[in-house]
């Protein structure tokens, strides 16, 4: 059982005597809070720890995961929250359209040996040059990564390098962002990226942050704790908020990829989705094609010590709004909130477990607020433990054990791109994300005199067509079958 839930541990002694000494001076501020604020607040408390009964915690259907639960000794509820099976493989949750969880109760997405393999990914193969990571920012860390620096120093340790800050060897010349200003963490209202806003998305610069003045020179172990996320496919610029397209797109791992298309193809979007069209750009199912088209070409993974949060945010830079968000949890367990379009919607908390998945998908769910404000100490689950391996693994396991039984992992998988699937109007056929040949023509409605309406019809056709020279006569033909022209064809005879 996690320490904090002991009324005889010293952990909890420690958090009831910090909880009287800062009540004492606490003005009475509740009041102002949103309500994810104040279930931000609920979830973060130390002391008492927080009452898990209103969390959704869907390990609890499966006896498969009994074992995990008690041992943590955090546990949520099955009725806490309403949800809806999609399929066999996903639930819903209703008042969030398009947040869904996927192979988390009867069967885990990634479980046993596919969930080492990916942490062991994220450390010692993803958080490393050419990938960006925010230790970048202020340390010159070596190219074989802080976790691999780690591992070599535990082996040893009078060969461990120490790593030097970054502002003792750069040059002054160098032009820097403006540092952030002291104090709680500004909240930036970046520009939600759209087609309309790519070009002064593209055109704001995007200088450096700066690197720490007061950073000192660090042992690899030390350091590890500070890596808080690294950069996977197009780079991300977290100063702006924005995607910084011209340094061009970070490889994406196969096995990450084939994790996230799993995912989405397991779902019935059909069932998810079917009667929302009207909701969504130019009405267009973009779901039905999302198990051909969805193509990860971003995504981050962030790493969580104990004690760190994610505040409510909204995912709003990527130019795709709809497509899937696949989010894969490793490690120790985490209440994740999700709510509505701001703040002042009540979210629903949801416990996300080592190996569940969540997609976040659609016009709602994808600008939706949504944070994590509790890692739940004490929860990693046996298949992460080196007492579920034989003899000979259970070495090379143990630095991973010991860095992730107070840490967890969340790997995420996002399409950015501009790509929104369409099929070709005039072959049928969908039009794919490397079809740079294709268009999409708009066609205006006009009144009497001519005059453009703010109406219009659209035909997409694909590449192949285009370069038969057949677009105009498919443009013709389906024009007339619209009852947008007529007698095209008669001069022809
Ligand atoms: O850690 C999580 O589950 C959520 C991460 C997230 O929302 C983000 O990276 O934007
Ligand atoms: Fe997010």
């Amino acid at each position: 059982m996690a320490a904090i839930l002991d009324p005889n541990s010293a952990e909890f002694r420690k958090a009831k005597k910090q909880f009287l000494k800062t009540r004492r001076n606490r003005p009475d501020v509740e009041a102002d809070w949103t309500p994810f604020r104040a279930a931000e607040k609920k979830f973060k408390a130390r002391f008492p720890p927080p009452d898990l009964s209103g969390v959704l915690d869907l390990a609890l259907s499966t006896e498969e995961r009994a074992e995990e639960i008690k041992r943590g000794g955090w546990a949520g509820s099955l009725d806490a929250v309403k949800y809806e099976a999609v399929g066999t493989n996903a639930i819903t949750v209703p008042s969030i359209p398009g947040a869904l969880m996927v192979g988390c109760s009867a069967f885990f997405c990634v479980q046993g040996t596919a969930a080492a393999a990916l942490l062991r990914w994220a450390l010692a193969d993803h958080a490393k040059q050419p990938n960006d990571t925010n230790l970048d920012i202020h340390y010159l860390v070596p190219p074989e990564g802080v976790w691999n620096a780690h591992l070599r120093s535990l082996v040893d340790p009078d060969t461990a390098q120490v790593i030097i800050p970054k502002a003792t060897q750069t040059l002054e010349t160098e032009s820097y962002a403006e540092p952030e200003p002291k104090g709680p963490r500004q909240l930036i209202n970046n520009t939600p990226a759209s087609s309309d806003t790519l070009s002064v998305i593209n055109s704001t610069p995007k200088p450096p942050p700066p690197p720490s003045t007061t950073a000192q020179p660090i042992s690899p172990s030390a350091l590890l704790p500070k890596l808080r996320w690294a950069n996977i496919g197009w780079f991300y610029h977290w100063g702006v908020k924005q995607y910084d397209f011209t340094k061009g797109k970070g490889h994406i791992d196969p096995n990450l990829r084939d994790i996230c298309r799993r995912a989405v193809a397991a779902v019935d979007w059909d069932a998810v989705y079917v009667g929302t069209e009207i909701q969504w750009p130019d009405g267009q199912p973009e779901w039905k094609y999302w198990e051909e088209t969805y193509e990860p070409d971003a995504g981050i993974v962030n790493f969580y010590q104990e004690k760190d949060t994610l505040m409510a945010h909204v995912d709003r830079s990527e130019v795709c709004a709809t497509s899937p968000l696949v989010s894969i949890s490793l490690g120790c367990a985490a209440v994740f909130l999700i709510g509505g379009q701001t703040r002042d919607t009540e979210p629903v908390p949801i416990l996300l477990r080592s190996g569940d998945v969540v997609v976040m998908s659609g016009p709602v769910c994808r600008r939706a607020y949504h944070g994590v404000p509790r890692i739940l100490e004490g929860t990693l689950p046996p298949h992460l433990r080196s007492d579920a391996l034989s003899e000979k693994e259970r070495e090379c396991w143990a630095p991973y054990e010991e860095y992730i039984k107070s840490t967890r992992i969340n790997v995420n998988g996002i399409l950015v791109d501009l790509y929104v699937p369409r099929k070709c109007a005039a072959t049928n056929r969908l039009i794919t994300s490397k079809d740079h040949a294709s268009v999409q023509i708009s066609i205006a409605d006009v009144d009497a005199n001519g005059r453009a309406l703010s109406t219009s019809t659209t035909f997409a056709i694909c590449g192949q067509v285009r370069s038969q020279g057949e677009s105009d006569d498919s443009l013709n033909r389906l024009a007339t079958k619209a009852g947008l022209l007529r007698n095209v064809w008669s001069y022809q005879k």
